[in-house]
């Protein structure tokens, strides 16, 4: 699937109905989109209303703690409408194991990795950034970071967790219709591991971004009005441009001939992640969804983000694509076989030479 061979993993989680939802309910709910099920959505994996914070965490996430401690830099995203569960899944209940979201148990395995891997030899360096009102400015070369904050060191997941609570006193809340506890704003949560082998000299840099993006809702639907209405459409540009340099970054990796710009300018989240979503990085979005059938429309305009990304190649690069694949194939293939004759070629070699050797130990003695 596309997502894989470009390092874009897609999946969905669905939220269960909440009280007032479950008092309401109305003939029918949003139908699940469903592993496999190519008539609908196609995802990586989609959770069930009944999945735990732990299931969504090992089968969607942990695997990129592993590709962050090799040094790479990696991206989550959680997207979706207000109150779909993305914070719920970004962060959960820090305080309790159960509840905790991907966060606080990213930041667990990481200190785990540094328990049991750090030796005199072996030095870590972890920092975090926590933000919710997304400000961006160039510094002097030009490199963009997030206003108002610095990066600051940690040495335990407590301290992360105090981190994330400072982060979150600033955060910019709006009443709207949709949902009064709204945040309208993005959160991003950075998490940077550095690893320093004294002895080999070899270092590694790691960067995560964790990424609780504003609710995805339609401008429309809201009634906002004033300064809201206009955070509210930022936000729609931003996601706007978030969803065009992933689709540009899947573009860019699987066809052929001019790669495609990536308008990563176009937002002050893209300016923000450029690092974190080009080149090796891996990035995972988690599509949140509602079930009920009040949210009907969203939901479906949450799936058509995740699916834009998935199903951005026409038939006809797909074609391409695999005929690319097929050449990359026949080449190793030649490689190999070369390679198998060289070798079969250095055995006779190695054999006749013995044969001499032999021979002229045999001469010898006589
Ligand atoms: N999978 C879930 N299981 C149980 N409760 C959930 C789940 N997902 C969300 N909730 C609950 O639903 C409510 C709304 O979720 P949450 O705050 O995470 O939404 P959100 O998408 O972050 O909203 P906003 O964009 O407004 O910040 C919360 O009370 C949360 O605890």
């Amino acid at each position: 699937m596309a997502a894989d061979e470009c390092k874009i993993k897609v999946v969905c989680r669905v939220r269960p109905l909440n009280d007032k939802e479950e008092r309401a309910r109305s003939k029918s709910v949003v139908k699940f989109p469903s592993d496999h099920d190519d008539k609908d959505y196609v995802f990586d994996k989609v959770f069930r209303p009944d999945a735990t914070q732990e299931k969504v965490y090992i089968e969607a996430a942990k695997e990129i703690v592993e590709y962050v401690l090799k040094g790479y830099n990696g991206t989550i995203f959680a997207y979706g409408q207000t109150s779909s569960g993305k914070t719920h899944t970004m962060q959960g209940v820090l305080n309790k194991e159960n509840e905790q979201g991907i966060i606080p148990r990213i930041v667990q395995d990481i200190f785990n990795h540094i328990s049991t891997f750090s030796t005199s030899n072996l030095q870590f360096e972890i920092t975090v950034l926590s933000k919710t009102n997304l400000a961006v400015r160039d510094d002097k070369n030009r490199v963009p970071s997030v206003k108002g904050v610095t990066e600051c060191v940690v040495s335990s997941p407590r301290e992360v967790f105090k981190t994330i609570a400072d982060g979150k006193k600033n955060r910019h809340t709006a009443v709207t219709n949709m949902n009064e506890h709204s945040s309208r704003s993005h959160s991003v949560f950075l998490i940077n591991v550095k690893q320093n082998n004294v002895e080999t000299e070899e270092k590694l840099k790691g960067q995560l971004y964790l990424v609780d993006l504003a609710g995805s809702e339609n401008v429309a639907k809201t009634d906002a009005a004033g300064q809201m209405l206009n955070e509210a459409i930022n936000n729609n540009l931003s996601l706007f441009a978030l969803g065009n340099v992933i689709k540009a970054l899947v573009r860019k990796t699987l066809t052929d001939g001019p790669k495609p710009y990536i308008p990563f300018r176009d937002s002050k989240l893209t300016r923000i992640l450029k690092e974190s979503l080009g080149g090796n990085a891996r990035t995972i979005i988690i599509l949140c969804c509602s079930p009920a059938s009040i949210s009907e429309s969203q939901t479906k305009s949450t799936l058509k983000f995740g699916q834009r990304v998935n199903k951005e190649l026409t038939a006809e690069e797909w074609k391409r694509h695999y005929e690319k694949e097929c050449e990359k194939a026949a080449r190793l293939e030649k490689q190999l076989s070369l390679a198998e004759a060289e070798s079969e070629q250095w055995d006779k070699e190695r054999t006749k030479l013995h044969q001499q050797i032999d021979e002229q130990v045999n001469r010898q003695d006589i």
